[in-house]
């Protein structure tokens, strides 16, 4: 079965175990283009399994995950390590820079290993520094660095292709609060001022506002007795029908 035409990714009937044990039991969901889409749910919800499934990084047990008409679900490896390497981001909950490297030699590493020219790479990855107000930091190692300024150079380093969707698993997970809403913030309205689709995780609530939906994940499960939540309807906790366990 094909996608919505609307959805840039799509997923029916998620299930997998790692090593015998159920991380997703039946997840579908939808993703409009542009939309920024929170995953949420305590540890061990499934939150970082969906996101692998989604993004390609893993191939689920059952069910079908698209991208725009792409069965990602399908491709092989090699085609799946293309997609993720050409049309989407990742940020995971810690940064993972490269220690020798600067800042913006870290931001900039997608493009360098794909070819493009190291002074065009270098200015990419300074635009996306100042974007994120980081740009004062560019010549900097991750080591003279805070956390939440090295966080920073990881979205820059999953937005400077300028992919079609970044994924971001929980990525204010190791910051203090007002460290998580500054990344939360920077991500999320870069994204949007771009036309970037955004997938990410959290365990708590309170990164909803800088979402347009929240999904509610428990036990591998889309938390039905959670009313997804639409930004437009927050207020008078409408149900949305976009999200389903099945
Ligand atoms: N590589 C793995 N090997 C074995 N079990 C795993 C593996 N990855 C995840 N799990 C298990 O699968 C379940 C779902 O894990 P997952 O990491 O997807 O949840 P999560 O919601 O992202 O949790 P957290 O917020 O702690 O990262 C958990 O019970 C977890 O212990």
């Amino acid at each position: 079965m094909a996608p919505p035409d609307n959805d840039v990714l799509w997923a029916r009937s998620l299930r997998h175990a790692h090593n015998g044990s159920p991380a997703l039991l039946g997840v579908s969901l939808g993703v409009r283009q542009g939309e920024i889409l929170a995953v949420v749910g305590p540890r061990g919800a499934g939150k970082s399994t969906l996101l692998r499934c989604l993004s390609g990084q893993l191939v689920p047990d059952q069910g079908e995950v698209w991208f725009n008409s792409a069965p990602v679900h399908t491709l092989t490896e090699i085609a799946r390590d293309e997609l993720r390497r050409d049309r989407f981001g990742w940020v995971g909950s810690t940064a993972q820079l490269l220690p020798e490297l600067t800042a913006w030699e870290n931001a900039a590493l997608p493009l360098l290993l794909t070819g493009t020219k190291y002074r065009a790479a270098r200015a990419a990855a300074q635009e996306w520094l100042d974007r994120l107000d980081i740009g004062a930091a560019a010549r900097k190692r991750p080591a003279e660095l805070l956390q939440a300024q090295r966080q920073r150079i990881a979205v820059a380093r999953a937005l400077v292709t300028t992919p079609e969707v970044v994924f971001a698993d929980d990525p204010g997970a190791p910051l203090h609060r007002p460290d998580r809403a500054l990344v939360m913030r920077t991500l999320t309205s870069a994204a949007r001022s771009h036309g970037i689709t955004v997938v990410f995780s959290a365990c708590d609530h309170e990164i909803a506002p800088f979402a347009d939906r929240v999904i509610p994940l428990v036990d591998g499960r889309i938390n039905a007795s959670m009313p997804t939540q639409d930004r437009d309807d927050r207020d008078d906790s409408t149900t949305t029908a976009r999200a389903a366990s099945v």
